[in-house]
């Protein structure tokens, strides 16, 4: 499938026909010259002729004026609608890849897939590919034309030619090594500049923000320094093919003088000759430098390639359909980097329309059972079941369209309320937006002039977090998933906010949800259903709050230590 994105279009191809021909017409401006020098050195040059050669000229320019325009602007679109297919491929690509692969590293990468790595195929496209053809065949014509005059100057000139082969060998080992080395460093470029975008604003009151963020400028330098290297291990290459290509040139204006004391050439000849092999350097000099980038900006076209073969999730092999929503963790292990196992053999049950709450050390796993229940992640071995169904057997989308996840950092859109809500359903009416609101005890609402119609900001930045947390419970409320996560959904909140959080949460219950959070303050989870508490990725007290103190365990530790933090 990507192949085909990648295939420049036929408007792309016009172009770069285009363009050959242009580079072709040029040749023709030498011609011109070459009959007007022959017939000055023949002293029969008449006011007609010297019309004729100009108009000619005017012909040749017109042409290559017409021919370079209409071949620029149709690159310019093709190589639009080549990158255009591009990022949508990739956009497509993205929703089909594991969540859990979009850690912050990674997103430099696929960011820098998407926008550089993207413009640089279109720039091999709208600008490296016709260039190299036109440069080809130019000084082939070239070649050969001067040949006709005088066979050994044609053989210095096709001579020179081949020793791009070293030459270009040369440099693409050079390529591939510092090449790759740069794009790299491109990558963890983007990365940091998005990282820094991202936490600017902690960045900013910690003194931290533009020249002082050292981590950002050591990636800016380590990139600059790359490239320093790139350019500094070419040059030599280059300045070795051009130094020989001149020196083949200056062979070939001594052949032709010498051929014009033996009468063998004529003077305009020789004018011509000298300028040709001239012009063959600088063209030759322009080839070399365009193959060259051309072979660097295909290590984007393959950092592209990389992405479209990234491992897609799996397709859900078995059947998947829930009717209750009790969840089963089953012997589950899991580590996130091999060998640093974070769950372990994991068992427990979650009941259906009951609260459970996962207490537990910072660290304990707690986040990582969610991840795995909405399928961020796969279990190393184990069972997850939902209803007896092995989610493991169904499609992310799926398993996902069961679970609304409510964590700290809630995701606004900077759109209105009701817009904001509706993309947890598309179909829902202004009046169980507003249900849902109430529900979710987002009573701030009615104190907005425009009510739902408020726009929330970037990223809800008009709203407190309180105000946002509730949002986030309402939008679970409209979505009506049987299951809903909250990660430490209270954990920002003050007393006030925490309280109405957690009659939002009672809501949920009355509305037969099967509802899990995890909760550093354990005052929230005392009324719990269940408590699980975990301590190095498995379970090792469970009950209610009451049976937890009996147990006078890890538990009780815990409740008596939150007692003596109040
Ligand atoms: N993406 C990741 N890659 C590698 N290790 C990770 C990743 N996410 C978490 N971990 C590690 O897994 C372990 C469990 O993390 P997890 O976030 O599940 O803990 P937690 O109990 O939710 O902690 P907290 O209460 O502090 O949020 C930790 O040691 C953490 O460093």
């Amino acid at each position: 499938m990507s192949n085909k994105l990648f295939k420049p279009t036929k408007r792309l191809q016009l172009s770069i026909t285009g363009v050959v021909l242009e580079g072709i017409i040029s040749g023709c401006n030498f011609m011109v010259l070459f009959k007007v020098l022959e017939l000055i050195f023949g002293k029969t040059i008449f006011f007609g002729d010297i019309l004729r050669a100009t108009g000619c000229l005017g012909i040749i320019f017109v042409l290559r004026l017409i021919l370079y325009s209409v071949s620029y602007t149709e690159s310019q679109i093709g190589g639009a609608g080549v990158s255009e297919n591009l990022r949508v491929g990739i956009g497509d690509k993205l929703r089909r890849i594991p969540l859990g692969n979009f850690t912050k590293k990674r997103m430099g990468y696929y960011m820098n897939a998407a926008t550089n790595e993207v413009a640089d195929y279109e720039q091999i496209l709208t600008h490296k590919l016709a260039d190299i053809i036109k440069f080809c065949v130019l000084i082939v014509v070239l070649a050969l034309y001067v040949s006709l005059k005088n066979m050994y100057i044609g053989f210095i000139m096709f001579a020179s030619l081949l020793l791009l082969i070293p030459a270009l060998k040369l440099s693409f080992h050079l390529v591939n090594k510092y090449g790759t080395t740069k794009n790299l460093a491109r990558e963890e470029t983007v990365s940091a500049i998005s990282e820094y975008l991202l936490g600017s604003q902690t960045l900013r009151s910690y003194g931290m923000a533009g020249k002082k963020n050292i981590a950002l400028r050591n990636t800016m330098k380590e990139f600059s320094n790359v490239s320093y290297q790139y350019e500094r291990a070419l040059i030599p290459v280059g300045f070795a093919f051009m130094f020989c290509v001149y020196v083949g040139a200056a062979a070939s204006i001594y052949i032709a003088v010498n051929a014009m004391v033996l009468q063998e050439l004529s003077a305009a000849e020789l004018i011509v000759i000298i300028m040709l092999s001239l012009f063959s350097c600088k063209v030759e000099a322009s080839l070399y430098v365009s193959i060259v980038a051309y072979r660097n900006l295909l290590i984007s076209k393959s950092k592209i390639a990389k992405l479209f073969d990234e491992k897609e999730e799996e397709k859900g092999s078995g059947s998947y359909a829930p009717e209750t929503f009790k969840i089963s963790f089953e012997n589950v292990n899991f580590s996130y980097v091999k060998g640093e196992r974070v769950l372990t053999n994991l068992s427990f049950e979650i009941p259906e329309n009951k609260i459970t709450a996962i207490v537990g050390e910072s660290g304990s796993g707690k986040t990582t059972i969610f991840n795995l229940l909405s399928k961020y992640y796969e279990a190393d071995s184990g069972t997850i079941l939902i209803d007896h169904e092995d989610i493991s057997k169904a499609d992310v989308e799926t398993v996902l369209s069961n679970i609304s996840l409510v964590d700290q950092d809630v995701f606004l859109f900077n759109d209105t309320i009701r817009n904001n809500l509706r993309f947890a359903a598309p179909t829902a009416t202004d009046e169980e937006i507003i249900n849902a609101c109430q529900k979710a005890n987002c009573n701030f609402i009615e104190y907005l002039p425009e009510g739902i119609n408020t726009v929330v900001g970037e990223n809800g930045n008009k709203l407190s977090g309180g105000e946002r947390q509730r949002l986030s419970i309402a939008r679970a409320i409209l979505r009506n998933s049987n299951i809903v996560l909250l990660d430490e959904a209270t954990a920002s909140l003050d007393i006030e906010n925490e309280l109405l959080v957690k009659k939002a949460v009672q809501h949920l219950l009355e509305l037969g949800k099967t509802v899990v959070m995890i909760a550093h303050t354990l005052p929230i989870v005392q009324s719990a259903d269940q408590i699980l508490v975990i301590d190095h990725g498995t379970v090792i007290e469970y009950g209610s709050h009451e049976e937890l103190l009996v147990k006078n365990g890890k538990y009780t530790a815990m409740w008596n230590a939150s007692k003596l933090t109040k």
